[in-house]
């Protein structure tokens, strides 16, 4: 039976006035989860229960519609990314297909027409989503003891941000890898799935399922809060599974980094403490870009994967 072990945290005391002890628990419990886990979950997060379900039925609706009504929200030559529909290619390790946004207004953005009101939803909630992410990012900034908005003001471009919507095709007899393990590159995650569930996240070397809860977001570390932290705060690996005979629904919301930003261990966790850095410096758009590379042309050697570890110092 799946079983949810990642820690979780009321965020009501910060809608609320007063309740300083009601905050106080909370940041204890995303700084433990942050350095043991990498994962949390987030309940009372501001974004509402009703529009996280509603997200979900009228993504499943667009999905089952046939495929030529699907690719008529192709993406447009010449984007960034891929914003817009599409289906993984039969030889990727990832089995879904994905509808994928930058943030609202941006000209990249190819919205399906149907069913009704997605298309407001998909801005809708995505706005919810870049609010909850600044309130997380203002949480690690106190959990971390750095200088009050340090973080609001290095990750001050909200233009890079991404919000995907999948569906992964049920396992076969002979697999059932969703999207392999993986770390994120942002700076956090916000996942939201279906019943049927199938996130897992790894701890010392074993693997938890995250039970699915509604309206509940499961929230992940990526690699440049983790390069930033010096390894205080960890991003952690994590897949999706897939089960036999269903199709699985998910959400995942990237609050991310201005590709031009300089990204190194800061002083508070090297010089200050008298430890080494743990990475050296590089441009953000760098990183993305290898880690692109990945996914558009995968190296055949494993090895040849590009992770964060291709900016480690070795110790
Ligand atoms: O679909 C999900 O639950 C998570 C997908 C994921 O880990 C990712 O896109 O980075
Ligand atoms: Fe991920």
């Amino acid at each position: 039976m799946a079983k949810t072990s990642i820690p979780t945290v009321d965020l009501s005391p910060f809608f609320t006035k007063g309740d300083e002890e009601g905050k106080k628990k909370a940041i204890k419990i995303i700084g433990h989860a942050c350095s043991e886990y990498g994962f949390f979950q987030i309940v009372n997060h501001g974004v509402p229960v009703d529009l996280i379900n509603r997200a979900l039925k009228l993504s499943k609706t667009f999905f089952d519609y046939p495929s030529e009504e699907k690719l008529k929200s192709s993406p447009q030559p010449g984007g960034p990314l891929p914003a817009g529909y599409s289906r993984q290619p039969e030889r990727s390790a990832d089995k879904n297909e994905f509808l994928l946004m930058l943030p609202p207004g941006s000209s990249h953005n190819v919205y399906p027409s149907n069913p009704p009101g997605f298309r407001e939803l998909l801005d809708e909630i995505f706005s919810y989503l870049v609010k909850t992410g600044s309130l997380i990012e203002s949480l690690l900034n106190d959990c971390l003891g750095l200088p009050p908005n340090f973080l609001k003001d290095y990750n001050n471009d909200r233009k890079w941000d991404l919000m995907s919507t999948f569906r992964y095709f049920p396992a076969t007899d002979m697999e059932n890898t969703g999207v392999g393990e993986h770390k994120d590159v942002n700076c956090i995650t916000f996942v939201f799935e279906d019943e049927v569930g199938g996130l897992e996240v790894k701890k010392d070397g074993e693997w938890i399922s995250v039970a699915p809860t509604q309206g509940t977001l499961v929230v992940n570390v990526g690699d440049i809060i983790q390069v930033l932290s010096n390894n205080k705060f960890k991003s952690a690996s994590h897949r999706v599974v897939r089960q036999q005979g269903r199709n699985r629904h998910s959400y995942a919301f990237f609050y991310n980094l201005g590709g031009d930003k300089w990204v190194e261990p800061l002083p508070q966790f090297t010089k200050a403490i008298g430890e080494p850095p743990r990475y050296r410096g590089f441009f953000y758009k760098e990183y993305l870009q290898l880690r692109l590379r990945n996914k558009t042309h995968p190296p055949s050697r494993p090895e040849d994967v590009i992770s964060l570890a291709h900016y480690a110092i070795p110790t």
